[in-house]
């Protein structure tokens, strides 16, 4: 049936598609990319490692100390109150050139090599000192405070795996390898734009009946944080004409999004333009916020038609278009990460559908608790800036009471799977 039957029908002649089966579809449609480019480490942030890095040096190069300290022979301090005599320094990168022998003792930094002929560092905090006798209090246990080169990594061992969504701590893992470029896979550019006649940008004043374009702000936000090479297309008005040019012209990038007009209004156009130029891949999923939600493909670029809702277009974004978007980029997404909490007040749920809360995670007698935001409706951004997690209420899930268990996925989540 055309979308346009469809949309006569009221859009509920067809049972909309369950949330797991509208994910499997888009993440089974979407292929990675396959390009590949060179990057220096600040701009490899965020993205997808394409080749495998060896690391061609120990990290950490030399065997160094954990303490400020002594460095002697273990076997040199079996007993309590022993004093040795102190021959030199080391400092970290201006290691002590000599060798301890029996009976000395050289004054070492955290970091600086342990000197030939030593290896323990018996910590200061434990030693007293007078001119150049060294007095330890407890014995030494041999080995200790002693950091082996390669400890982190040694010479020859894979420090990174391709497919890695690269993160912070991976760039500091390629800097201290000594690799100042990655081979990375291109990064996905991504269009987006909003659609409505009521919309007006920030800094314009509203004439009646217009509200500001925030969703090409919560937008940018998410893209920004995944990495993706972002291209704000603006505000398109509710027109055919208008919008076919838009995703036309959206259409050259690897993925669209656009939010509002994908409902079952008379200036709701998106799907009718996604089947007119494309092909629409399904239309509606079980899901509040977030049933209008249309996906398909434009062109090369896969298109995801978001409801105009601010609260729908984040939830959708975050269930269903941020792991298409890992999946392109070349890594593996994360699905969303859950735990199981009590509730600090009642819900209220009609079984059917699945629903998606927000919720803010508080402590509670024993752990932690999650509480609902008190206006849930998808108009509601605040709802959505307040929280720091979606409760989501399953099909099967009715009304809950207060402690009750639920289940919860919190914002902050790692969005690729490293498994
Ligand atoms: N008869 C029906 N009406 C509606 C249904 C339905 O099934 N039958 N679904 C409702 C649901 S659920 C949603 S969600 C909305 C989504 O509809 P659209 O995607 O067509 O979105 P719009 O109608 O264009 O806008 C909805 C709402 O969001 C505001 N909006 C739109 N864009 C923005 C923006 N960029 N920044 C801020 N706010 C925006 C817009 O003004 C509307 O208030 O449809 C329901 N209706
Ligand atoms: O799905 Mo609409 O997104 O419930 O508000």
């Amino acid at each position: 049936m055309s979308i346009k039957a469809r949309k006569a029908a009221g859009g509920h002649d067809t049972p909309a598609l369950p949330l797991e089966e509208a994910r499997a579809r888009i993440l089974a449609a979407v292929d990675p990319l396959t390009d590949i480019e060179t990057v220096n480490l600040h701009q490899a942030l965020h993205r997808v490692l394409a080749e495998p890095v060896a690391a061609a040096i120990d990290v950490p190069a030399h065997t160094n100390s954990a303490m400020d300290g002594y460095a002697l022979r273990g076997t040199d301090v079996a007993e309590p109150g022993t004093a040795l005599k102190l021959v030199g320094e080391s400092f970290a990168g201006r290691p002590y050139q000599g060798l301890v022998g029996p009976g000395e003792c050289v004054r070492i930094m955290t970091g600086a090599v342990v000197p030939e002929g030593s290896d323990t560092v018996i910590m200061q905090e434990q030693t007293a000192r007078d001119g150049d006798q060294v007095r330890f209090e407890k014995p030494a246990k041999p080995g200790a405070n002693v950091r082996p080169a390669g400890e982190d990594l040694a010479r020859g061992d894979t420090a990174l795996h391709p497919g890695r969504w690269l993160t912070p701590a991976d760039l500091g893992v390629l800097a201290s390898v000594g690799v100042p470029e990655v081979r990375v896979k291109r990064n996905p550019k991504v269009a987006f734009f909003s659609t409505g006649d009521e919309l007006k940008p920030v800094g314009e004043t509203l004439a009646p009946g217009q509200i500001h374009d925030s969703n090409r702000y919560t937008l940018f936000g998410m893209l920004s944080e995944l990495g993706v090479e972002i291209e704000d297309l603006g505000i398109v008005p509710d027109q055919r004409e208008a919008l076919d040019e838009a995703l036309q012209k959206a259409s050259r990038c690897d993925a669209v999004l656009s939010t509002g007009g994908a409902s079952v209004g008379d200036a709701d156009y998106v799907v009718e333009a996604l089947e007119k130029l494309g092909n629409v891949g399904f239309w509606q999923v079980a899901m509040k916020p977030g049933r209008p939600l249309a996906f398909g493909k434009i062109n090369q670029a896969w298109f995801f038609g978001l409801p105009g809702n601010p609260v729908s277009a984040m939830v959708t974004f975050l269930q269903l278009v941020r792991p298409a978007l890992v999946t392109l980029a070349g890594a593996r997404p994360m699905l969303p990460l859950q735990m199981l909490l009590p509730v600090t007040d009642a819900i209220r749920k009609r079984p059917g559908r699945r629903e998606f809360q927000r919720g803010r995670l508080v402590a509670a007698d024993q752990g932690q608790a999650v509480s609902p935001f008190g206006h849930q409706g998808s108009g509601v951004l605040r709802s959505m800036s307040e929280a720091d997690c979606l409760i989501n209420l399953g099909p099967d899930v009715g009304d809950v009471a207060a402690g009750e268990t639920v289940v919860v996925e919190p914002f902050a989540q790692p969005v690729w799977n490293g498994a």
